[in-house]
Formats: structure tokens, sequence, C-alpha cells
């Protein structure tokens, strides 16, 4: 296996888990996580080359894995598959609603169409990926969900349809928490920051050109995240160490959602011991870093 985990290599053995928009990054690199940890992974997402080409290498790498090529929107579509995933594999012990995006825009700029495209992605198709998950597998047998959300606590300005999706998504993450508990089913939130995905790539140059100058005055750890440390958050929840957590929602985010502006990071959080402190945590994540997408 290539892929360095932190947790236990025979972690999900003999256990199937679903990761929707497994086919690129945070998703891909948590799908080729929870393969080294043994679980059968079932890759969910619309463009088959990229399902195709995570499958190939979880396969190469000695990991279990097969996928679906599905809109999460289309109800139909979602029934269909977790019944003919039920049907192949048996019980779902975990899914990871992963699959998502938005595009960057101002409120005023947002057509309805453009809005209905992003909530329905961010919220609509993770609650019928979990409703679906739940009837067809776990109101029977338990398991655990996590619901991939973001940086929206106080507001997403520029990403405003995002915002909205994922603060449902946390609310939903919520209200099933208590509705499934007694079903033995756990559901929880991960809330990347900026995380250097291969997604951040669909994004217009000047998106980066943007935002990245910007986030060294507003994330305390002074960097973008990494893909493996959103799949370790994920991985976490998805395993008996989070046993007795439900409805939490852990960010991923180098503390940025606790930065106010009102106290501006000074320059004491970029003195050269802050940067040679970054310099002395990040190997340990490199070590675990899939390689980057082609
Ligand atoms: C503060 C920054 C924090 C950043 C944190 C988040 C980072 C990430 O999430 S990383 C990247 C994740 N991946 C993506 O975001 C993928 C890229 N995005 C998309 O694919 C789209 O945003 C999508 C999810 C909406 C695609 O859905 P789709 O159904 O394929 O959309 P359509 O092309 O059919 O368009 C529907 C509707 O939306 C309007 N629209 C789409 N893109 C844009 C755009 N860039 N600007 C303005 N409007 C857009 C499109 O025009 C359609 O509306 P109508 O024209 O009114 O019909
Ligand atoms: N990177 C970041 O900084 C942050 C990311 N996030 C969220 O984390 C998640 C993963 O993002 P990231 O890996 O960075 O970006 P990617 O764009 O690489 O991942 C998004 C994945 O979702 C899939 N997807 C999108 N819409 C649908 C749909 N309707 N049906 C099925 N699959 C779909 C895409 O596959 P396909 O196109 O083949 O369908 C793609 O594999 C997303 O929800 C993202 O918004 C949140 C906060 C920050």
């Amino acid at each position: 296996m290539s892929y360095r985990s932190a947790f236990r290599a025979d972690l999900f053995a003999g256990q199937t888990h679903l990761v929707t928009g497994g086919g690129s990054g945070i998703g891909r690199c948590c799908a080729h996580e929870l393969a080294a940890l043994g679980a059968n992974v079932v890759l969910i997402g619309r463009n088959v080359e990229r399902l195709e080409a995570t499958q190939a290498e979880i396969i190469e790498d000695g990991g279990k894995a097969s996928f679906y090529s599905v809109d999460i929107r289309q109800e139909a579509d979602v029934r269909e598959t977790v019944a003919k995933i039920v049907a192949e594999h048996g019980r779902i012990h975990g899914l990871v609603n992963n699959a998502g995006g938005q595009f960057p825009a101002p409120l005023m700029r947002i057509s309805k169409n453009g809005w209905d495209a992003v909530v329905n992605s961010n919220l609509t198709g993770g609650f019928l990926m979990a409703r679906e998950v739940l009837n067809q597998s776990m109101h029977e047998h338990g398991g655990s969900i996590v619901n991939i959300i973001a940086d929206m606590w106080r507001g997403m300005p520029g990403m405003g349809h995002s915002g909205a999706a994922r603060a449902g998504m946390l609310s939903f993450t919520e209200t099933a928490a208590v509705e499934w508990a007694s079903f033995g089913v756990r559901v929880n939130a991960v809330a990347p920051g900026f995380i250097a995905s291969s997604g951040m790539d669909r994004y217009d140059p000047s998106f980066a050109e943007f935002v990245v100058p910007q986030m060294r005055g507003t994330i305390p750890s002074s960097r973008m995240g990494d893909e493996d440390e959103v799949s370790s958050a994920i991985t976490f929840f998805l395993s008996p160490a989070a046993s007795y957590t439900t409805g939490a929602c852990l960010c991923v985010d180098g503390g940025s959602s606790l930065n106010t502006k009102l106290f501006p990071l000074s320059d004491h959080a970029r003195m050269p011991e802050q940067k040679a402190f970054h310099r002395a945590v990040k190997p340990q994540a490199v070590l675990r870093t899939l390689k980057k997408d082609a």
C-alpha cells in the first residue's frame, strides 16, 4: 500500500465505504486512505475517466475499489445505485458525503439556476445519499456518515449559495444524528478551510491570485491544508475511535474560522520560529500525501 495512514492498517477490513466525489481531490485521497485500511471502497461521481483512474490506482496499490457514475442530485439514480451497491456488497458501513462544489460569484449575480445547481449539489444530493444509505442498509445494521461542509461560520461572501447549502448540511447532520442514533448510525461533519486540493484547480486562476495573497493574514497556521489532513478527520469519524461522537463538526482549517479581522494576525505569527514550527510539522503530512493528480 502506498498510502501511509496514521490509522491501524486493518481498521476497516471487510467493510464497505462509499465516497462521493471519490474521483478527485479530497474524495480521491480519502478513498485511498480507506482502501489502505482494508475497506472495500465504492467511488461515486459523474466523470467516468476520473473514477476509473482512482479505482485503478487503488487496485494497483493492492486495495479494493469499484465505482458508479451518478449525479447525486438525481433522486431515482441515487436510489438505484445504492440498491445495486447493497445487492453487490451487502451492508454499507460508511458514507462520505464529499461530492460538491460551487463557483465564486457575489449573491447579486447568482441566477436561480446557478443557486439551484449549487444547493442541489451541496445539500440536497447529500441528503438523498444519506437517506437512501440509511433506508437501504444502515437502519438495520448501523453505520457512520460523514458530511463534508465548508468554513461558512460567518457567512461565505463570494460563495453565498454554497455557504447557505453547507449551513443547511450542518443542520441536517445534527438532525440526522438525533433521529438515527437509535439505529446505531452516527452522523458527523468535517468543515475544511482552504485545502490545496486538485479541486481548487477547477477555478479560474484569477480566484487563486485574489485569495492566496489574503490567506497569510487570515489563517493562523499560515498555510493551506492538504487533502490527507481532511481525510484523516473523516477516517476518525468513520472509525470506532468516534463511537460516542455524533452530530459533531470538526473544523480542519488551520484555525481560520477562529480568526477575527478586528485583531489581525500580527507579524509575530510569521516570525522565524513560527516558520520553523511549520517545517517541523509538515513532513509528517507529506509522508502520507498522495502523488498529485496527473
Ligand atoms: C472563500 C473561498 C473558500 C473556498 C472553499 C471551497 C473550495 C472548494 O470547494 S474546492 C473545489 C470544489 N470543486 C468545485 O467547486 C467544482 C467546480 N464547480 C462546479 O462544477 C460548479 O460550480 C457547479 C457545482 C455549479 C456545477 O454544476 P452544474 O450543474 O454542472 O452547472 P451548470 O454548468 O449546468 O450551470 C448551472 C447554472 O449555474 C451557473 N454557473 C455555473 N458556473 C458558473 C460560474 N462560474 N459563474 C456564474 N454562473 C455559473 C450556470 O450559468 C447555470 O445557470 P444559468 O446560466 O442561469 O442557467
Ligand atoms: N478544497 C477546499 O479548499 C475545500 C473543499 N470543500 C469541499 O470538499 C469537497 C471536495 O472538494 P475538493 O476535493 O477540493 O474538490 P473537487 O472538485 O476535486 O471534488 C468535488 C467532487 O465532487 C464530485 N461531484 C460534484 N458534483 C457532483 C454531483 N452532482 N454528483 C456526483 N459527484 C459530484 C466531482 O466529481 P464529478 O465532477 O466527476 O462529478 C468531484 O470529484 C467539495 O464538496 C468541496 O466543495 C469545502 C471547503 C474547502
